[in-house]
């Protein structure tokens, strides 16, 4: 039955809330959207009980993702002043790697009784860092066999993936791993509760779970990490995959209930938040480098070769469209060093001064930094608060800031942090190049793009013209667009996302004076960044551990 003016919904679930849009499949306008933040937010120091958790741990709860179905959908069509029936599909996107633990039937193991003390019964949230030691491991084992997957992720697993992750779980509590029936990506287990039925994406599947023409780690690999992980694969991982932009099954009675949609609506296959938000801005073509830049920064690109990029996250053969290779990269923190320097090291008087002017400290920050000339702080930071995953990936590295004085100001620090943030976009930038994909232009989406003084930080230092993905709901348009495919709307994503896609072209251009006084800066990073990060004082990773033996210590004594 053929519905008059469909529309479609797109959810994207984000580190912090859910945020549902409601868009017309026609022409892609976005007729109403609605949020829900996660009641629990994210578990660092201690479950909901009380259980205390480790340095670097980073948990989620599953019961906050359902709620952005009951809530935040419903809102987003009552903003939207459609009538449901008008709803043809709908397609969800998700953080990554997040992982959730499940029974056979896809129920977390955190939602058992018996469990509920237990951290590793709960989603591990991408950024969950505990588990550098294992993916040191997988690395140093995957180097010394020579695995052929290994290139495919830049030389490197990264600690925030499935296997490292797996791993933690099976060494530190063989009891919840034995109990684990699927290890399954937050993307596709928010599909199974829409439709019903478990489907693994292509996407996270091939970036976060090393699924590489067909084929994951081998069992020997495995065994070799540790006996009792042999069958991960194929005990926990393994599963049937789907396609981006293909239906995973239909709208069950009881998700209908909970969203206000149509039963028997078609349900996309699950995606990850930065590489759905390529379609929102129609870029899909090799040479457009997609930032989604909020918490942290995703960047994911299509290239027409494969080509074996050093401490890129990953390629993929259809890992953003079908029929191109997508590659990402990524830094694992960019607005939340901002967020960490606002909430942290901000005297009383800026927040004051903020207040009485009506914005926000970091508005207040930027305006009183943008006046500055390039350099006049002296400063030069390292972006690493929340480790590096491109290109060193090493979550044991953390932040530096050199050149402090007694006369540095606030918004000098804010300032150093934003330009340590646009170098690190660079040297991703520049070692894609050097690998033969380069980026001719940068399409930026995400709540950072609302900065201006930092859009254009990020044109100079790069070098690259900016455009900017209109919609302030990029992944959840990017869902949509694939929502609209999944229900049959439009033949592929390209079609759909040159229709749908909403984006401002060259909204900022380099300066060359300012992109010169940069490249000063640049070489000052990239020296820093190298002798840190690249083994020649491992001084970071020895403060990690002293760090871990004193909490260890209290805890003993707690
Ligand atoms: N004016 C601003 N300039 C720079 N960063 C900001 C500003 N306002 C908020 N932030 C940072 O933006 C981040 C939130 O980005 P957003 O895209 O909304 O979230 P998410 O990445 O979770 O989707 C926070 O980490 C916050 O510290
Ligand atoms: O690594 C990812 C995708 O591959 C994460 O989803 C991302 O880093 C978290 O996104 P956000 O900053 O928008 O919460």
């Amino acid at each position: 039955m053929s519905v008059p003016d469909p529309v479609v919904v797109g959810v994207d679930y984000g580190t912090l809330s859910g945020r549902a849009v409601v868009v017309r499949v026609g022409d892609g306008a976005e007729l109403g959207s609605a949020v829900h933040e996660y009641a629990h937010a994210v578990l660092t120091e201690a479950l909901p009980d009380g259980t205390p958790l480790g340095v670097d741990w980073a948990l989620q709860v599953p019961s906050d993702y359902i709620d952005v179905l009951r809530h935040a959908v419903p809102a987003a069509i009552e903003a939207a002043g459609v009538d449901p029936a008008r709803v043809i599909g709908i397609a969800a996107d998700f953080t990554a790697c997040t992982m959730v633990p499940t029974l056979a039937d896809g129920t977390p193991l955190s939602e058992l009784p018996q469990y509920a003390g237990r951290p590793h019964a709960y989603i591990k949230l991408w950024k969950h860092h505990a588990a550098q030691g294992q993916a040191d491991r997988i690395n140093e084992l995957a180097a010394r066999r020579g695995e052929a997957w290994l290139p495919r992720y830049g030389g490197l697993i990264s600690s925030e993936w499935e296997f490292a992750k797996g791993l933690q779980l099976l060494e530190e509590d063989p009891e919840i791993y034995g109990a684990m029936r699927h290890w399954v990506e937050a993307a596709d287990w928010i599909v199974w509760q829409l439709t019903g039925e478990y489907v693994r994406n292509a996407c996270t599947a091939g970036y976060k779970g090393i699924l590489q023409d067909g084929q994951y780690p081998s069992a020997e690999f495995l065994a070799e990490l540790n006996p009792d992980f042999a069958t991960f694969v194929a005990d926990k991982l393994d599963h049937p995959i789907g396609q981006l932009g293909a239906r995973a099954g239909s709208l069950t009675a009881q998700a209908a209930a909970w969203t206000g949609l149509p039963e028997g609506i078609a349900v996309a296959v699950g995606n990850v938040d930065a590489h759905v938000t390529a379609a929102a801005g129609d870029a899909l073509r090799p040479g457009q480098m997609v930032a989604i830049m909020g918490t942290s920064t995703c960047h994911v690109m299509n290239g027409s070769e494969l080509r074996e990029v050093p401490g890129m996250c990953g390629v993929v053969d259809g890992g953003i469209v079908a029929g191109l290779w997508g590659y990402e990269a990524g830094q694992s923190g960019v607005g939340d060093i901002f967020g960490h320097f606002v909430s942290r090291h901000v005297p009383a008087d800026y927040v004051a001064a903020a207040q009485a002017a009506g914005i926000s400290v970091h508005e207040h920050l930027t305006r009183l930094a943008a006046a500055q000339p390039i350099g006049a702080h002296g400063l030069i930071a390292l972006d690493w608060h929340s480790g590096n995953r491109s290109v060193l990936v090493d979550h044991e590295l953390s932040g530096v800031l050199v050149g402090e004085t007694l006369a540095t100001k606030p918004e000098d620090i804010y300032r150093a942090l934003i330009e340590a943030t646009a170098f690190g976009t660079r040297t991703i930038i520049e070692t894609f190049a050097k690998a033969g994909v380069p980026a001719e232009e940068l399409i930026i989406s995400g709540g950072l793009a609302k900065n201006t003084m930092l859009m254009q930080i990020y044109s100079d230092v790069t070098r690259l013209p900016l455009s900017v993905i209109t919609s302030e709901q990029g992944p959840a348009l990017g869902s949509a667009i694939h929502a609209a495919v999944a229900a049959g709307a439009y033949p592929d994503v390209p079609a759909a996302a040159a229709v749908m896609g909403r984006v401002a072209r060259n909204v900022y251009t380099p300066d060359e004076a300012a992109a010169a006084a940069y490249d000063e800066l640049f070489a000052e990073y990239t020296t820093l960044h190298d002798y840190f990060g690249r083994g020649a004082n491992k001084v970071m990773r020895r403060l990690r551990a002293i760090q871990r033996a004193a909490t260890a210590k209290v805890e003993a004594t707690a």
